[in-house]
């Protein structure tokens, strides 16, 4: 791979995957060994940028281990949604967000309760997820409806009834001003950072016009490389590619970069197994049909082709 002015400049030759599997064996092999937030500790690096193809139908799902890209699509469009509990998404199996609330949920009852005892109270009481299983303020209420204050009088401030969409000026703003430098979405609202469960990784996308393609620059503060990267790079390209149909635009690239890319150190079976198997395959992504608006998708309307991967690799989540 080649480097100009800080692009890094993917040969057509090689496969899309080979510069995530070169940044994961570099940062093994080079990073700074650090302790982190998790106590589990990590090797990492500080700056990192991968690019990705969208023509022709292209995704980038890796291949060498499997992605479950259903789970990360029903994320997308929950937080499409703005809903920020995971009662809709326990509800349809998805268990990724579980960890954070059955964290806290322990640490303030001090309950020895289960994963699973904990979904299950998430789905059967709606109470109980009122008042466990919120997340707060995270992506999708702060990409659809970022709270906005007018002036009461006195010097207060009252919290209008809609927040700003982010999402749907931007859709406005790509449709009547393409060339327009501010296409920008972000979850990182300063304010209210102390009230979400975690701040925003994928905290910053900005998108670009020409020639009929749509890219994307995703900003992400801070990388779980072994597990989060494979869900971020899928679901903004799913993202893109959304927008761009909205828009009535082809998907052209996304440009990924990183701020504190890391491995965790307890990652080592993951790595040493991904980083002895080859990338293959160009899987494709279709799109079924087209809502009338970005927040209208559902699951079925979409379909993943010729993706072989290599089995799926298990990795914990530091929580
Ligand atoms: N340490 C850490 N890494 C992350 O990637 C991450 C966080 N924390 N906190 C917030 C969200 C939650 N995300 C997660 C959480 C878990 C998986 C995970 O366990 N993935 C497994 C199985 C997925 C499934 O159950 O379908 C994987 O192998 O990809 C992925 C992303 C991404 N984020
Ligand atoms: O979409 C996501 C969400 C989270 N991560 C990872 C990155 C870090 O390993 C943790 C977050 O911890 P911080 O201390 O807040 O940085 O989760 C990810 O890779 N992708």
């Amino acid at each position: 791979m080649a480097n100009i002015f800080g692009v890094n400049v993917v040969s057509p030759s090689q496969h899309y995957e080979q510069q995530y599997l070169d940044l994961m064996q570099h940062i093994w092999m080079n990073g700074d060994e650090r302790v982190d937030r998790t106590g589990v500790g990590t090797r990492a690096v500080f700056g990192a940028t991968m690019r990705f193809d969208l023509a022709e139908e292209a995704i980038p799902l890796l291949t060498t281990k499997r992605v479950f890209w259903k789970t990360a699509t029903r994320e997308m469009l929950w937080f499409l949604t703005g809903d920020t509990n995971i009662r809709s998404l326990v509800e349809q199996k998805v268990h990724i967000w579980t960890d954070w609330p059955l964290d806290k949920y322990r640490k303030e009852t001090g309950q020895k309760i289960n994963r699973d005892e904990f979904e299950q109270r998430i789905i059967e009481d709606k109470a109980f997820a009122e008042q466990w299983g919120d997340l707060g303020p995270v992506y999708g209420k702060q990409w659809v409806d970022w709270p906005r204050y007018t002036p009461a009088g006195e010097g207060l401030y009252r919290r209008e009834k809609n927040g700003i969409n982010q999402i749907k000026l931007l859709i406005n703003g790509l449709k009547n001003n393409p060339g327009s430098r501010r296409h920008i979405f972000t979850g990182w609202n300063v304010a209210e950072l102390d009230q979400m469960a975690l701040p925003p990784c994928h905290k910053t996308y900005q998108f670009y016009v020409s020639d009929g393609k749509l890219s994307a620059i995703l900003y992400q503060r801070s990388c779980d490389l072994g597990l989060g990267f494979a869900f971020n790079i899928y679901s903004a390209a799913l993202l893109v590619r959304m927008i761009a149909q909205q828009c009535n635009l082809d998907a052209g690239e996304l440009v990924w970069n990183g701020g504190d890319v890391h491995l965790y150190l307890n990652h080592t079976e993951l790595v040493e197994e991904q980083l002895s198997r080859k990338p293959s395959g160009a899987p494709k992504f279709k799109i079924l049909q087209k809502p009338d608006s970005i927040f209208n998708y559902q699951i079925t309307d979409f379909a993943v082709e010729n993706y072989a991967p290599q089995p799926h690799i298990s990795a914990p989540v530091a929580v």
